[in-house]
């Protein structure tokens, strides 16, 4: 498990300015506070993934080099994983793309009981492909775990990394538990979920905050 906050990096710097209340209203800022997080993962991961030695002709001659094997596919969650995705897009900008539309369903007469809604989804062929699901939030872990699976039908990756910028406790061991395949990439953990299983001290909503409030 890797995690930018137990290390020197400049993804704090854009962590603490999406937690701060003071800053995290400016929603252009907190959107592409997002996608810098979303750039420097992705550099984080790409030292892990597999390379080629290639040889690159220059007007003067030629230059040895490594390069990525294979694009990964990049898949997020509708709709605060936009602004984090386009950041892996950005460095990974030969990918393709999966993107799943989940959120919380409330049961109308218990406000802080909810099933995890899922009405898209859409995919290229994931067979043996490496595969970065990405969320900003990551915290009962319930709309990770739904999507990825969802994602299988679209056939099984070589590999999976599962992207976050705030987890809770109980996310990171929930999906531990229920996903042990896959590689955890995280921003932040934090010290609890409250009894709207909101991470605390987390950041609020974040869907919200990159895009307004619904209804
Ligand atoms: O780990 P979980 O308990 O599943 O919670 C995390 C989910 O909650 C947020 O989405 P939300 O349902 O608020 O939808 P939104 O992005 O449309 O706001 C977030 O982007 C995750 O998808
Ligand atoms: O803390 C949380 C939990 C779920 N979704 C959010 O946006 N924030
Ligand atoms: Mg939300």
């Amino acid at each position: 498990m890797f995690v930018f906050a137990q290390q020197p990096s400049l993804a704090n710097q854009f962590v603490a300015e999406l937690r701060d209340v003071s800053i995290q209203k400016d929603r252009l800022r907190f959107r592409r506070n997002l996608e810098r997080i979303g750039e420097l993962m992705a550099y984080e991961i790409s030292k892990t993934l597999p390379y080629n030695n290639v040889t690159i002709k220059t007007p003067l001659g030629t230059s040895e080099t490594q390069l990525l094997r294979q694009q990964p596919v990049l898949a997020t969650i509708l709709r605060a994983g936009l602004p984090f995705h386009q950041g892996f897009a950005n460095y990974f900008d030969g990918a393709e793309n999966a993107f799943a539309g989940a959120y919380r369903g409330y049961n109308p007469s218990d406000q802080d009981e909810f099933e995890i809604a899922m009405d898209y989804i859409v995919g290229p062929d994931l067979s043996g492909k490496t595969l970065i699901l990405s969320d900003p939030m990551l915290a009962t872990g319930r709309s990770l775990e739904k999507v990825y699976h969802a994602l299988l039908r679209y056939g099984i990756p070589a590999q999976t990394h599962i992207a976050a910028v705030i987890a809770s406790p109980e996310g990171v061991r929930y999906v531990q538990r229920q996903l042990p395949q896959c590689h955890l990439w995280l921003g932040a953990i934090d010290t609890h979920l409250n009894e709207h299983s909101y991470i605390v001290p987390g950041l609020g909503d974040a869907g919200d905050l990159a895009y307004g409030a619904k209804v």
